[in-house]
């Protein structure tokens, strides 16, 4: 879509069917869970030697395509072709892999406990004479990859477990890059990753592409598709709405979902109160150092820099999951020790913090929508130990209808069978019904769709102009340049630079990030 769509091959008709220049070919799918119909007479196809995005809403069937493509789930009707192969012959992923294709899901598959480098070469270990495994040889082999790739930064000795999340994105993606695929499945790989990692990943795609790979991702940044993308297929309420190789943000939400979008960000309006919520001096960490900032009632103050700078750890600690080694915390005018996250949730305080990784760090999936939302609020909505089951059918009624968060029978449906972009509007929703004055927004819009972002940021708005003081990281750039109304820029764990907001420009917190060190007024 950037002009690069030449190096697709031409010639191929616009819309999927079983034309034999096929990669991935699915026609017809149905799939159901339960009650649920995931795919409906879904079709789509990709060819060798093309990037094609899938879109669409979260719950639009995307991912269920996606595990239907690779034999992970069957379908209920219809018929899946991959590389001229009818999938009969195909059963499951095993067979697909040994013709050539690869696939990420958005849920990680490594094994946390694991060194990064067991987890690369798992299905291929080095082996000496007789076949033996050599385990001495995989720390060096797996560096060796991991270079090739250019993703040398990233230890193969570590632990998988204490990467980040996206570092071990990163990690699951070397891992199929080094197949050197024929068909190539990524479902949303980029949600967790920073600006440059992105980057590292675009350039693989695009060099696997020109080495006649078909390439199918799924993303909620229309940036990315756009960049990317020779052709993009729209996915809307399990079904396949068009299949076009140019298409406008605007056109592609209103395809998605029916919603014609008014620009992108609110208007943020001027903070008015001069208290602070939130004083946090001289904060210093594994990561962190010397960190000093004021964040005011009203104020949406944003954290950015390049990817890995203390950010995360600067919210982990003001929410008390990580130690400081030194430095001290007042909320509204009153020191607060925080020294684990039921500290910051008390009454008086009332820190939130909604972060990244809504697997490790939030929900409960086999628990109900209805008791992941109010986990945090029982007390409120509790008598003498027992919930009071109308004042939470109600909470939960109202984030579930503000968030827009699609599930059917929120009491009982478990929150792990709603799809990515959804799970997180539950995490999101859990914190919002504390009431908490200090809001720490870690990425949470990170797997969400255009137009429910465009939801959470005016949420987000809101919240500030009523009151509530709100410290944002996000991997797009973008959302703190538009939505904070001051900008942090963070370098080794250090504030090196203020920027005042709207910043606007993604650009400018990006060369605020690279400059040379400059003292932090
Ligand atoms: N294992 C499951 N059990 C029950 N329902 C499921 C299951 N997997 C998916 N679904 C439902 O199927 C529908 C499609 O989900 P899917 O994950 O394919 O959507 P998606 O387009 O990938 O969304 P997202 O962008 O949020 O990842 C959703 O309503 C989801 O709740």
């Amino acid at each position: 879509m950037d002009g690069t769509s030449s190096t697709a091959p031409p010639a191929a008709p616009a819309d999927p069917g079983a034309g034999p220049v096929d990669a991935v070919a699915a026609t017809g799918v149905d799939r159901a869970f339960g009650g649920v119909q995931a795919l409906r007479d879904a079709s789509f196809a990709a060819r060798p030697g093309e990037i094609h995005a899938l879109a669409g809403e979260n719950g639009a069937g995307k991912s269920t395509m996606i595990k239907v493509l690779c034999g992970l789930i069957r379908a209920d009707r219809g018929t899946v072709e991959i590389l001229g192969e009818p999938v009969g012959r195909l059963a499951g992923p095993a067979a697909r892999q040994a013709l050539g294709m690869a696939t990420t899901f958005q849920e990680l598959s490594l094994m946390p406990d694991l060194s990064v480098a067991e987890n690369l070469l798992l299905q291929h270990p080095p082996r000496g004479r007789f076949g033996l495994v050599r385990r001495r040889q995989l720390v060096p082999t797996a560096h060796l990859l991991l270079e090739r790739l250019g993703a040398e930064h990233i230890d193969p000795a570590a632990t998988t477990g204490d990467l980040t999340v996206a570092q071990r994105q990163v990690v699951e993606l070397v891992r199929v890059l080094a197949t050197e695929p024929r068909v190539l499945i990524l479902d949303e790989p980029t949600a967790a990753l920073a600006e440059q990692q992105v980057a590292w990943l675009a350039g693989h795609m695009r060099r696997l592409r020109d080495a006649g790979c078909c390439v199918v991702f799924t993303s909620h940044r229309w940036r990315e598709i756009e960049a990317l993308a020779d052709r993009v297929t729209v996915f809307r309420n399990g079904t396949r709405v068009d299949t076009r190789d140019r298409l406008s943000e605007a056109e592609a939400v209103r395809l998605m979902s029916g919603r014609i979008l008014a620009g992108s960000y609110p208007t943020i309006a001027p903070v008015e109160q001069t208290d602070a919520a939130l004083r946090v001096d001289g904060l210093s960490g594994p990561t962190l150092r010397d960190v000093s900032f004021e964040l005011r009632r009203g104020e949406i103050l944003g954290i950015g820099g390049l990817a890995g700078q203390g950010q995360r750890d600067l919210f982990l600690t003001l929410f008390g999951a990580r130690r400081a080694r030194a430095g001290s915390i007042e909320v509204a005018g009153r020191p607060a020790r925080i020294r684990r996250p039921a500290d910051a949730i008390r009454a008086g305080i009332g820190i939130a913090y909604v972060p990244e990784d809504r697997k490790a760090e939030g929900l409960l999936l086999p628990m109900s929508v209805r008791d992941n939302l109010t986990l945090a609020t029982l007390e409120r909505i509790s008598t003498a130990g027992f919930v009071r089951r109308r004042a939470e059918r109600e909470a939960v009624a109202a984030m579930v209808a503000q968030l827009s968060i699609r599930a059917d029978r929120p009491a009982t449906r478990p929150v792990g069978t709603l799809s990515g972009g959804n799970q997180q509007k539950v995490l999101m929703g859990r914190w919002l019904l504390t009431e908490a004055d200090v809001l720490l927004l870690y990425d949470v819009t990170r797997g969400v769709d255009a137009a429910t972002k465009h939801d959470l940021y005016a949420l987000v708005a809101r919240l500030a102009a009523a009151g509530k003081a709100v410290l944002l990281y996000s991997s797009e750039t973008e959302e703190i340049a538009h939505l904070c109304h001051r900008v942090l820029v963070l370098r080794e764990g250090r504030i090196t630079a203020e920027l005042p907001g709207p910043v606007g420009d993604a650009e400018r917190i990006v060369a605020a990030a690279m400059k040379e060190l400059v003292p932090h007024a």
